[in-house]
This record gives structure tokens, sequence and C-alpha cells, in this order.
């Protein structure tokens, strides 16, 4: 596949480092979300990987988000397939018996942020110029509800209904005040912490903190596996409206117009 290149390294320590490197901005296209999560699948079904780091290999961006074009214009059948894919997405890497760290190293709205939430840590560079959160409701669209319960079991109900309802992008450092992320370190050693907590985490035996993670998630989890083809036809009603395709449209036009 060639949108969205992932390199993968197995170290002796069972740990994989996950790197998104689809240019410009890693935005999470079906393309992407595809090779992503056979990534995932392969790792997991690695019994020499224990681990996996995810980070971005491109400068400032650790994700932009679900792909905005591919919720534009598209068919019905292309909306299912696409979002099918980002469910299966957020099962797999919440759904990990890896340890998951993730070390955003730029900004990382909406769908990146849920990437971000869904593993086990959090590390983020401390660049005040890098954000983070779930911005949809700044687009006209609303964040899914395991969107929504990803981010209540990281941050609590109050935080995440503030903003959710807000859209808020949380800078490096209130995104650390917020308990949105765990940990900010200097960009040059983003990597080396990761690698350190990683360690950590590792040190426990696997079967007690893999049983631990999936009574933490599995009521979460159990909920979209349950709802998971009403929530592709919420999905589509919601993506199909003209209103919402509009709102969608001009937040493009914006982005291309901040750049002129
Ligand atoms: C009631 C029940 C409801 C049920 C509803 C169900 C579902 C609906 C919810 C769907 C959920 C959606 C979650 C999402 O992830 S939506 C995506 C949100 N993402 C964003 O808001 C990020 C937008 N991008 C940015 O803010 C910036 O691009 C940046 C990431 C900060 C990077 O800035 P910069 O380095 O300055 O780069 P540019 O802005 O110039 O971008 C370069 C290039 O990339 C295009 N682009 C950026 N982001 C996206 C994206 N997410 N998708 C597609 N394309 C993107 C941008 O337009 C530029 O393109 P051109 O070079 O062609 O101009």
């Amino acid at each position: 596949m060639a949108a969205a290149t992932l390199a993968r390294r197995i170290g002796r320590s069972g740990v994989a480092v996950m790197k998104f490197k689809s240019p410009p901005v890693n935005s999470l296209s079906l393309e992407f979300l595809t090779e992503f999560s056979i990534s995932l699948e392969k790792l997991e079904n690695n019994r020499a990987c224990r681990g996996v780091i995810i980070t971005s290999a491109l400068p400032k961006i650790f994700s932009s988000g679900l792909d905005i074009t591919e919720m534009c214009g598209k068919s019905i059948e292309h909306y299912t397939e696409f979002w099918r894919a980002v469910q299966e997405m957020w099962l797999r890497l919440y759904g990990s018996n890896m340890v998951t760290v993730a070390a955003v190293n730029g900004s990382s709205p909406a769908g990146g942020c849920l990437i971000a939430l869904s593993c086990d840590y959090r590390i983020m560079a401390e660049n005040p110029k890098f954000s983070i959160g779930l911005n949809e409701a700044q687009l006209g669209i609303v964040a899914p509800f395991w969107f929504k319960d990803t981010f209540v079991n990281v941050v609590g109900h109050r935080i995440a209904e503030r903003s959710l309802q807000l859209g808020s992008l949380h800078p490096a450092p209130e995104a650390h005040k917020l308990g949105l992320v765990d940990e900010l370190v200097p960009e040059e050693k983003l990597m080396e912490k990761a690698a350190a907590v990683m360690a950590q985490w590792l040190a426990l035996p696997d079967h007690a903190r893999q049983l631990t993670k999936t009574m933490m998630r599995k009521a979460v989890l159990d909920r979209l596996v349950a709802h998971r083809e009403e929530d592709i036809k919420n999905f589509i009603s919601f993506v199909s409206k003209e209103s919402i395709q509009k709102s969608l449209r001009m937040y493009m036009e914006m982005l291309k117009k901040k750049k002129s």
C-alpha cells in the first residue's frame, strides 16, 4: 500500500515502533486506516511483540484526524466502508493486548487525538504550538459515542463534557494539566522517554496487565461491537445531510485559505 507508510521495527525488547508517514498531515484515509489495522493485527499475532510505540515520521503533525475528503461527496457504499475502517482501527487499538504508548510529536486533532487516547500512555512534546483534542464540534460535526467514551475514560466526565462541547484543541501544556496527556518532554527526548515508559509497563507479567486492561476497557468496547451496524447507519445519515456536507466543505476551504 502506498499512502500510509508505517515503519515497524520489533527490537530484542519485544517493542515495535510504528511511525505514521502519510504526507502532508497523516490524515486518516480509508487506505491509511486499513493499513494501520492490518499492521496492528500482525503485531498482535506476533508472539515476539509485547508493546508498540506509535509516533509520526512527519515534523509538527502526529495526525490531522480523519481524512475529511473521505466524508465529502462520496457514495453510501464508500461512507459504509470508510466508517467500518474507522471502527476497526479503534477496536483493534483500544482492545489491544499489547502495551501501547503514543509519542505525540505534533498536533493531533480529532481522529488523531482518538488514536492517542486509545493508547495506554501518552507522552507529548512540550511545544505549546502543538495541540490535541476532539474538535469535531468546531467542524459542525459530532464525535460519536465511542470517541466520547474513550475521552471520558481518560480525563473524566466534566473535562470531557466541556472540551467536547467547545470542540477544544488544547495546547500541550494545557492538555497535560487536564490529564489528556500523561507527560510532556522536550521533543528530542520523546522516543527515549517512550522506551523507558514501555520498559516499566513491560516489567509486569503480561497476563495480569492484559486482564486488568480488558476489565477496564471491555464495557466501552462491547458497546460499539453491539451497536456497530447502527453506528454506521448513524454516520451515513449524519454525513449525508446537506447541512453537514456544507460545514465540511467550508472547513476544508478555511484550511486552504489559511495558507494563502
Ligand atoms: C448524533 C450522532 C452523530 C454521529 C456522527 C458520526 C460521525 C461524525 C463524526 C466524524 C468524526 C470525525 C473526526 C475527525 O477526525 S474530523 C477531522 C478533524 N481534523 C481537523 O480538524 C484538522 C484539520 N487540519 C488542521 O488543523 C491542519 O491541517 C493541521 C493538522 C494543524 C496542520 O496544519 P498545517 O501544517 O498548516 O497544514 P495545512 O493546514 O496547510 O494542511 C496541509 C494540507 O492537508 C489538508 N488537510 C489537513 N487536514 C486534513 C484532514 N483532516 N483531512 C483532509 N485533508 C486535510 C489541508 O487542506 C491542506 O491541503 P492542501 O495542501 O491541498 O491545501
